[in-house]
Parts: C-alpha cells; structure tokens; sequence
C-alpha cells in the first residue's frame, strides 16, 4: 500500500438541507489510526462517518484525505440501513467488494473468486457461501459485511456501529479482524456506543455532541467530566432544536 497522509477536518460543519448538525470539527486522523467516534444519540456520528465516506458534502470546512480519493474509503453503514431484501447469496454480496477493480459488470476472475471464499472462510462462514443473504441472522450479516471489506482492501475504513446487535462471540470474532487490519496498518474509523469497547480495542477516541468535546487518547477522553459535558451540550441543543421548530410553527400559524 502506498503510504498516505491524515486525514484532515478543517472546520468543518456538516448537516442537511442547510441545518448543520455538526459544526466547526477540526482535527486530524493520522494514517494507522484506530478511533472511535463516542457520543450521545443524535450527536453527529454518523454524519460524520457519512461524509468521510464522501456521501454528505460539507455546508462548510472541508476534509482532506491525504491523497486518498472517497472511493478509496470503504464505509460499512449501520446494519438497519442495508437494503438485504436483493436477491444475492453470500457469495456474490462479498465478491462485490471487488467492484472497484473489475468494474460493475466485469468478469470475476479466478484470483477475486478465490479472495472472496477466503474472506468468507476468514470470517467464521465457510459453507454458507449460498444462502440468499436475506435468511442471514444479524451476526451473520455482519460477518458478511466485514467478509466484503476484506475484499474490498481499502487502506481506511470506516464502521458505524459495527457491533450494534450483535454477540459477544461475534464481536469477539470481529474484534480480532480489526486488529489484524490495524497490524497491515489500515486506518479504521468506528462509530461505537458502548464506551468499553472504544476503552478495550480503540486507542484513539473523538468524543462528539454536535461539536467536538474531546479527542485524544480514550481512556482520558471518555472521563467522567467529557461524558457528563456530551450530555449536556447535547441536551441543550435539542431544546434549542425543539424552541426553534415551536417558532417555526407559530410563523406559520400566523
Ligand atoms: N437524512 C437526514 N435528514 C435530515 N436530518 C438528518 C438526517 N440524518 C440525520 N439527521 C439529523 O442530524 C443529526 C445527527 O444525526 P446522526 O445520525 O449523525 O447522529 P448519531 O450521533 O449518529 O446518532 P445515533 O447515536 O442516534 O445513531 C440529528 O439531529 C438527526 O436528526
């Protein structure tokens, strides 16, 4: 892998049809990185997550990502947001993963075939290669899911809550995968809601409500004091959301 430079958040503010959801974030993901992205509901993680991926454009700042292309990134979304009513077996969904080298209707060749089984196999599924993906329990379809990254074999990758609903043998098991990513020196960037998992497998932690409250070190970053700050901040800008949306309603009344 070509060595790449940080990612970078230059003031950036995210949000949708112009209402930021997340504002000014300035900071730097260093090539190698594992972070976590810690923070109360509706605090802008996967906003975030979703413009490093390239899908949201910021309404200010910009991000740079050293060198890297968007879709350089591989980006695992939240499980609920992955349509699996498509008619695809285990093994076609991984293979996907290799669409970025052989194009959307180019030919698999025998070496990608191979590289999918082995992520598979890799993964804890060998011989359910052809189940149709929508008889899958939850863990599985993680497991598959993390089977396409593998084939994806991007140099950054980004995970919103990838252990969401899942076990703890499974997360056990993906623990490890992300691990090895980490030794091949992959960045990996984790959206997480359990603060023991960032403590346990994530060096590195952003904790976010709406704006940056910290970012460092985990173990110093999810402090009592930080945690108790997200809160509040959080808090205070759903009241103010919610104020805002009582006046909208009485200009209109009126
Ligand atoms: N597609 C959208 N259109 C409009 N607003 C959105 C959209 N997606 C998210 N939002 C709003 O942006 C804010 C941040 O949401 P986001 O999903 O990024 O938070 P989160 O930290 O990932 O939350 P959670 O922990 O609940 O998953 C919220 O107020 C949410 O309602």
């Amino acid at each position: 892998m070509a060595s790449p430079g940080p990612i970078r958040l230059v003031n950036l503010t995210l949000g949708y049809d112009r209402r930021p959801a997340v504002h000014h974030l300035e900071g730097e993901i260093a090539p190698g990185a594992a972070l976590a992205v810690c923070g109360p509901n509706g605090a802008g993680k996967s906003t975030l997550l979703k413009a490093l991926a390239g899908l949201l454009p910021p309404l200010g700042g910009r991000i740079e990502r050293g060198g890297a292309t968007a879709r350089e990134i591989a980006y695992l979304p939240q499980l609920v947001d992955i349509d699996r009513s498509f008619p695809i077996n285990v093994r076609d969904f991984v293979a996907m993963g290799a669409m970025r080298r052989v194009g959307l209707f180019g030919r698999l060749d025998a070496g990608e075939r191979e590289r999918a089984a082995q992520a598979i196999d890799r993964v804890g599924l060998a011989g359910m290669e052809d189940r149709p993906i929508d008889t899958l329990s939850g863990g599985q379809m993680q497991r598959v899911l993390f089977a396409r990254l593998i084939v994806q074999d991007q140099r950054v990758i980004l995970l919103d809550e990838p252990f969401g609903a899942i076990d703890e043998a499974t997360t056990d098991d993906l623990l490890g995968l992300i691990a090895q990513w980490r030794g091949e020196g992959r960045t990996i960037v984790a959206v997480l809601h359990e603060l023991d998992l960032a403590r346990r497998a994530f060096p590195q932690t952003l904790l976010l409500a709406r704006e940056r409250i910290a970012w460092g070190e985990t173990g110093a970053t999810l402090c009592a004091d930080n945690l108790a700050r997200a809160r509040a901040m959080s808090e205070a800008y759903d009241r103010q959301a919610r104020e805002c949306l009582r006046d909208e309603e009485a200009a209109h009344a009126h």
